[in-house]
């Protein structure tokens, strides 16, 4: 049984959102692929949506770009956390993409995190810190990892000629 699933709306996501499974694998966090549009795949959303609370996922991390409805559609359809990745499109930067995640009306919320393979990282890191508040294990592996980060920016200071 999975902890968190990935889902985005297009195999072409997956370059920036295959940096998510990078972090959750040094994690220890346990997670599923899909792709599902909201558009392209309106009935399998919602399938998909409404069993999400009986799987046992902990959170969603919903990578879309463009008029980019997937995030808000999955969380219009489940309580599990939505984390909302905007790609970066062609044509608008993903400013196309933040927008439509960022813009949730009251009521129906995303959490929206930076455009790109920035923000997918950080979704990754946002939906472990979700599970460590009841798994003592990823709460040691992200205490861990945010030393380690914290100690190679202090070493990099070496770098400087
Ligand atoms: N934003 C959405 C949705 C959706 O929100 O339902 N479905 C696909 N897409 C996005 O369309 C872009 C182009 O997709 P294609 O490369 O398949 O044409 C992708 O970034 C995808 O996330």
């Amino acid at each position: 049984m999975a902890q968190v699933a990935i889902v985005m709306g297009s195999t072409s996501d997956w370059p920036a959102m295959q940096k998510t499974t990078v972090l959750l694998d040094e994690l220890g966090v346990t997670y599923e692929k899909h792709i599902i549009s909201a558009h392209r795949m309106p009935q399998h959303l919602q399938v998909f949506g409404q069993q999400a609370q009986d799987k046992g996922l902990k959170a969603i991390i919903a990578g879309a770009g463009g008029a980019a409805h997937l995030p808000g559609m999955l969380a219009a359809n489940t309580l599990v956390p939505v984390i909302g990745v905007p790609m970066q499109s062609h044509a608008l930067n993903g400013i196309d993409s933040l927008l439509s995640i960022v813009q949730m009306p009251a009521g129906i919320p995303v959490a929206t995190v930076a455009i790109g393979e920035a923000g997918a990282k950080n979704a990754a890191l946002l939906a472990a810190q979700i599970i460590a508040l009841q798994d003592n294990t990823i709460l040691e592996a992200l205490t861990t990892f945010r030393a380690r980060q914290t100690q190679q920016s202090v070493d990099s200071e070496d770098d400087l000629i």
